[in-house]
């Protein structure tokens, strides 16, 4: 069978150390199958001689067939933003913490693509948020999230209030701490700590999860992919809205954040031993047996 990816981007997690042993060794894999192997600039620049072309994320999203990217969750996150509307199939190596954008290991790392450069593989498209501030009805802000656009009270102690609406109907007025709005992928990030719902990363959905709500009968929602989510902040001290916790804008009086599905998506590559709810067993610590007598 034809591999379908000649050429391959390694994106390693900028300015860690322990990335370019693994990273070195799977360029010299894929260059002994006939692939040409092309590196990001930024991992690129704590390597010695190197003897791989390197590229700018934008260049890589023209050029590479794939793109494996080894590092945790916080790089995969800000390099499938990048590389989004390239439409670059992402596989990633966990070289960070919980990894659960990064299945891969590097010890498995060299059997597991040679399966899928065979075509043993499936595909994810996966669903980012697309955000906007608007402020006296210009846009001032303007971002993309893989996991979630947050609303929150930044370092003020005091409570912000907030008033929601979807597809122009109202919803829900709110004193909290915050508001997290999260695609499927980030249904277990920060939105799981604040007492979310898990979502299947096959869904088209939003989860709305309130951070510490001071009216405790609030509940997180989970709306359909046509939602757009239209946040008006009634008032506000430090108040700040977040893209993924890596980039942030501090919030005026009567600012809207509006929240919509962004059109393209990511596509994520496992390998077609993947499975969804084991992942969730194992980075969540759920039990994977059941035990008799309660024991
Ligand atoms: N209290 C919290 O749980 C809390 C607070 C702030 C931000 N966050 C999350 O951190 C994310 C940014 O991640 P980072 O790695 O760049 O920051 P980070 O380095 O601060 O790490 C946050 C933790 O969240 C994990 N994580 C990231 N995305 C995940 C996902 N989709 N599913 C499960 N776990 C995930 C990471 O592995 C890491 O352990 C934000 O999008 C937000 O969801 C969580
Ligand atoms: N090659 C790269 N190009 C662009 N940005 C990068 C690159 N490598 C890392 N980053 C950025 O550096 C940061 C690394 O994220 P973080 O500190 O959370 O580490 P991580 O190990 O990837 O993830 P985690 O801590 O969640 O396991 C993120 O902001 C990520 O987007």
């Amino acid at each position: 069978m034809a591999i379908p990816f000649k050429t391959i981007a390694l994106i390693g997690k900028h300015k860690n150390p322990d990335i370019t042993t693994p990273l070195l060794s799977l360029a010299q894999f894929l260059s002994e199958r006939d692939l040409n192997v092309v590196l990001d600039v930024l991992t690129a620049a704590h390597i010695e001689d190197l003897a791989y072309p390197a590229l700018t994320l934008e260049q890589i999203g023209k050029q590479a067939d794939l793109a494996v990217v080894i590092g945790g969750d916080g790089t995969m996150l800000n390099i499938a933003r990048a590389l989004v509307s390239y439409n670059v199939p992402l596989i990633g190596v966990n070289q960070g913490r919980l990894g659960f954008l990064t299945d891969l290991t590097v010890e498995t790392m060299y059997d597991t693509l040679a399966m899928m450069l065979e075509g043993q593989y499936v595909v994810e498209n996966r669903t980012l948020l697309a955000t906007e501030v608007m402020r006296n009805e210009e846009c001032v802000y303007k971002e993309l999230a893989f996991n979630d656009v947050v609303l929150h009270r930044g370092v003020s102690s005091g409570m912000i209030e907030f008033e929601v609406r979807i597809n122009d109907e109202y919803v829900y007025s709110l004193r909290s701490d915050g508001l997290i709005v999260a695609s499927p992928t980030g249904s277990t990030a920060y939105a799981l700590s604040a007492g979310g719902p898990i979502l299947h990363p096959g869904l088209d959905l939003m989860a709305l999860v309130p951070v510490c709500p001071h009216t405790l009968s609030n509940r997180p929602i989970v709306v359909g992919a046509d939602a757009v989510v239209d946040i008006k902040v009634h008032y506000t001290t430090e108040t700040k809205i977040y893209a993924d916790s890596h980039s942030w804008f501090d919030l005026g009086e009567h600012d809207r954040v509006v929240v919509r599905r962004y059109p393209e998506t990511v596509r994520l590559m496992h390998s077609i031993h993947y499975s969804h709810y084991r992942m969730l067993r194992e980075k969540l610590g759920w039990s994977g047996i059941l035990q008799k007598n309660g024991g």
